[in-house]
């Protein structure tokens, strides 16, 4: 007994002790620094980077907001945090190649072959920069042209469920936004067809939704692989259950030896992926067995690549539209100005809402914006050091900071979005504020070259589905989804339908 009581004052001493040292790594190189205590007491929120209003966060930015810069911790991981706009364009875009990569991810094909290397976790060194480029054509202009009438099929589908239901008075958009934002990033990316929205219970939409669900063991774990990568080779436990990356494994097979056998080059992400790989090792040969068919490496790798576009592309988008939905609901000149753009644009393109017509509408874009400003999906935007490199004095009393490989950078970049200096009366949702703020205070979609490269086809997406449902319905507040900010917990909304008289 006295020895285990003995063990655990030994083990909380240790601890003690190594946060005690980790506080002098900032104060030595003359960074403002917060208690490693603070880790402890605002836990979810610092160390899992989630929290419906990040207020300590924000509490930590204001506190410090005379700083251009702020030492803190990730439990052992040192971070600085990046106030200042210029310092912030000086590391993400002027320097970016001494800050090409993200804090680690982890990258365990040993225990979970979905999460093997893929755009979004790997490295320059790895080959970040290669694997961009060849990602890149799906995002193109001549491609979102081309996946447009993909998207226009998944949105009228929504439409079609919403006018069969007898009753839209509380419909959980959240839910419905999801199958949407499912449906099109599957059938674009890899070419899959499913009406989730009809066939609630489809197995690509509830993989999907498995993949893309961070939430409670699940996330715990991914966020201690990657804190501490090392402990993946001493305990591996998987993320994701076998049955789902079987699921998928066996889906993207089957894709491959379709294509294969018939020939098809579909230019989607599937396609990309193995052109990349087969360039990469140089030879065809090396994906293709003995047998004519696909080895099962590449569809490993493959599969993987395609697993970060499905999970980015899901929650995402989703989230982004429920939160355009509320905004729209409780600012409803907001939702007039939104329908009147719609009615004079489809009256310019003989009432199609053609790919054109959607790019033309801009108001709705600013909505959509606004809606990031207010309600940031992502409220850190981070950067890990490549290379030793200077932060140089600017104020009198700064002292040069000098960074060292590995060090992590946070943009804060929810509390910058609500900072008066940059965004007066910042709670106000104000969608024609877009376009006078100044550079690099507003970042949904991250900053510089490592910027989300979906940016172009998730605003096309949101766009779409947000005016097929203003042309037919009002959305509406209900009571439900008021009283429930700001954790969406209920996400149910009125949609009330228009007369004949006021559809546009
Ligand atoms: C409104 C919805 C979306 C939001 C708010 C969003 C936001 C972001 C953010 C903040 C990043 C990190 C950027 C950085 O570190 O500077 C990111 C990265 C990324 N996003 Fe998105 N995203 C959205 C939709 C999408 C969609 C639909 C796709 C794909 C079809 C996508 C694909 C990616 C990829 C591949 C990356 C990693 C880029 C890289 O590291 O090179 N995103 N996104």
């Amino acid at each position: 007994m006295w020895g285990f009581v003995l063990g655990i004052i030994l083990i909380l001493l240790l601890i003690v002790g190594y946060y005690l040292l980790y506080y002098n790594y900032w104060s030595e190189r003359g960074v403002p620094a917060i208690s490693p205590i603070y880790t402890f007491h605002n836990f979810s929120e610092l160390v899992f980077r989630v929290s419906p209003k990040f207020t300590n966060l924000k509490d930590l930015y204001f506190k410090n907001q005379d700083k251009r810069y702020v030492g803190l911790f990730q439990f052992f991981r040192p971070i600085l945090m990046v106030n200042d706009l210029d310092l912030i364009k000086k590391i993400c875009v002027q320097d970016f190649d001494t800050f090409t990569d993200h804090s680690p991810y982890p990258n365990v094909l040993f225990t979970d072959k979905l999460f093997h290397k893929n755009v979004f976790s790997m490295t320059a060194e790895d080959g970040w920069y290669e694997l961009r480029g060849a990602l890149t054509p799906f995002f193109s202009g001549s491609k979102l042209r081309r996946w447009y009438p993909l998207m226009r099929r998944c949105s009228e589908q929504v439409l079609d469920y919403l006018n069969s239901c007898e009753s839209t008075d509380c419909v959980d958009l959240r839910d419905l936004f999801e199958r949407y934002s499912n449906d099109v990033i599957g059938s674009a990316s890899l070419g899959v067809c499913c009406n989730s929205v009809r066939d609630r219970d489809n197995p690509f939409f509830n993989g999907c939704r498995y993949l893309a669900n961070f939430s409670g063991m699940k996330g715990i774990t991914y966020i201690v692989y990657s804190l501490y990568p090392r402990l993946l080779q001493i305990i591996a436990p998987s993320l994701i259950k076998s049955k789902v990356t079987d699921f998928f494994l066996q889906l993207i097979r089957e894709n491959m030896h379709y294509r294969l056998e018939r020939n098809i080059v579909r230019d989607d992400i599937v396609s990309l992926l193995t052109k990349y790989i087969q360039n990469k090792s140089g030879m065809k040969e090396t994906s293709l067995n003995a047998s004519g068919g696909v080895c099962d490496m590449t569809i490993a790798e493959v599969t993987a690549g395609v697993a970060v576009f499905l999970i980015a592309g899901f929650e995402t988008v989703a989230y982004t539209l429920t939160f355009a939905a509320y905004e729209l609901a409780i600012n409803p000149e907001v939702q007039k100005k939104v329908c009147n753009e719609i009615e004079e644009t489809l009256n310019k393109y003989d009432g199609e809402l053609t790919f054109d017509a959607i790019n033309s509408m801009n108001y709705i874009e600013n909505v959509i914006f606004e809606a990031l400003r207010i309600h940031l999906v992502f409220s850190i935007i981070d950067r890990r050091c490549t290379k030793n490199y200077t932060i140089e004095p600017v104020h009198p009393g700064e002292k040069p900071v000098h960074l060292k490989e590995g060090d992590c950078v946070w943009i804060p970049a929810g509390p910058i979005h609500h900072d008066p200096k940059h965004y007066p009366n910042p709670q106000k949702f104000d969608p024609d504020r877009f376009g006078k703020n100044k550079p690099f205070s507003l970042m949904p979609f991250g900053i510089g070259p490592k910027s989300c490269l979906g940016v172009r086809f998730a605003m096309l997406e949101c766009k779409l589905i947000l005016v097929e449902i203003l042309r037919s319905f009002d959305i509406v507040p209900v009571k439900k989804t008021i009283s429930s900010l700001p954790t969406f917990k209920d996400t149910s909304f009125g949609l009330s339908r228009k007369t004949l008289s006021n559809k546009v």
